[in-house]
């Protein structure tokens, strides 16, 4: 029997992290995400990712400093951004720039745990530019470059906005970039998988993954979550729309969840705090109640939680950032959890090719030429 969606199906053995459902604990490399998050940087999640155990401040210091060597784009990439129409999906955008810049690297091994650190490395330096420069690209506006003197993770938030974070928002934006980092076996990071168990390359396994991240079943949600929010302009308009879209048999964005359904995301929870607080900061005090107002409705209505993107598009939407850019920079947050998973596949590789269930016809004959 064949089991639709694979639910539930256990697809590979892995130590990078395990959604324990029942202890309500996201694991990573044997921390709880939440507890990284509130105490940890996303550049101390990516070395966790990529070697394994959580570095040093001065680990940390030098992966920052050879991110930053790899800044900035080539020239060519940025053309092939521009040439895109203005109408384009951001998500194609970014798919479009992972894909041209594999052509750049000139690491030609692209198996070794060495190479592929080195590939993380590079696309951690260079995916949250093609995000930002994706956008300004099609906008017809100025690209914006990379600035090292600026954080990692407040850097990225510059390009996309350009302005310099305040201390409390690069916080927030970094909390936020640790709770997309990496959640076990997603549709996006299977399809990763799947394409780099034929040994195929990291970039092109990314590339695939930004392909399954936009659909609004998986990363695409952010997005809608933000204009859904954005409609309403009460508490009552979010209760009305949402009550209709129920009775149309629609689903609401942001809210249910393929592995925790009945229970809560933990990082729906961590942003919801996230959100209370920039609120506060920012005079936002009423989108905050209506988040939770549409997080009430959904439980009395259909005993659903919010998941991750339903409290992260409001805290994106409080930091500047565009909505066609949400879900790429769930992406670009995620690049560092599949760059791992691509590695552990290389690491120990099994070919993926399941068989099926066929329920078409058989013994049909061609007419007789
Ligand atoms: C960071 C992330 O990528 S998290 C996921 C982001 N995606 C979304 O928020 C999209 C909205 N959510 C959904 O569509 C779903 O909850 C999914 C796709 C995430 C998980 O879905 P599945 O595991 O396939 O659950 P399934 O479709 O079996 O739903 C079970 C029941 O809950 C209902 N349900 C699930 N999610 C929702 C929702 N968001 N709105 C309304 N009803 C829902 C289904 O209609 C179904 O009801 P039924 O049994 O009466 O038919
Ligand atoms: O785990 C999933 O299926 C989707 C999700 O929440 C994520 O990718 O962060």
């Amino acid at each position: 029997m064949s089991v639709p969606g694979l639910e539930n199906v256990i697809a590979n053995e892995t130590a990078i992290s395990y959604l324990d459902v029942e202890k309500e604990e996201i694991v990573l490399r044997g921390y709880d995400l939440i507890e990284l998050a509130n105490n940890a940087t996303y550049l101390d999640i990516a070395g966790l990712l990529l070697d394994g155990a959580l570095p040093t401040p001065e680990e940390r210091r030098l992966l920052e400093v050879k991110i930053k060597s790899e800044y900035g784009l080539p020239r060519n990439i940025q053309s092939i951004l521009q040439l895109l129409p203005e109408q384009a999906n951001m998500m194609d955008v970014l798919r479009t720039g992972i894909s041209a810049i594999a052509s750049y690297d000139e690491e030609l091994d692209d198996r070794s745990n060495d190479a592929n650190t080195h590939k993380a490395i590079r696309l951690l330096a260079k995916v949250p530019q093609i995000v930002a420069n994706g956008f300004q690209a099609t906008n017809n506006q100025p690209l914006i470059e990379p600035r090292k003197d600026l954080s990692y993770v407040s850097n990225f938030l510059y390009m996309i906005t350009g302005n310099v974070p305040t201390l409390m928002e690069e916080e927030v934006f970094d909390q936020s970039l640790i709770a997309y980092s990496e959640h076990e076996l997603p549709n996006s990071t299977f399809a990763a998988r799947v394409i780099a168990s034929t040994q195929s390359d990291l970039y092109g396994a990314l590339t695939g993954a930004v392909a399954s991240l936009k659909g609004t079943l998986h990363g695409g949600a952010n997005e809608a979550v933000m204009y859904m929010l954005l409609e309403a302009q009460t508490e009552a308009d979010l209760e009305r729309l949402m009550l209709k879209k129920l009775s149309q048999k629609e689903r609401i964005m942001g809210f249910g969840h393929r592995v925790y359904m009945r229970k809560a995301d933990p990082r729906a929870l961590l942003m919801k705090e996230a959100l209370a607080e920039l609120a506060a900061e920012k005079n936002a005090q009423e989108l905050y109640d209506r988040c939770v107002a549409g997080e009430q409705v959904m439980k009395r209505e259909k005993n659903l939680y919010p998941n991750l993107d339903y409290y992260a598009a409001p805290v994106f939407h409080l930091l500047g950032i565009p909505i066609d850019l949400f879900t790429p920079v769930f992406l670009a947050a995620r690049t560092i959890g599949i760059s791992a998973h691509v590695m552990e596949q290389h690491g120990n590789n099994r070919l993926f090719r399941p068989r099926v269930h066929y329920t078409g016809p058989r013994n049909l004959h061609p007419p007789i030429k």
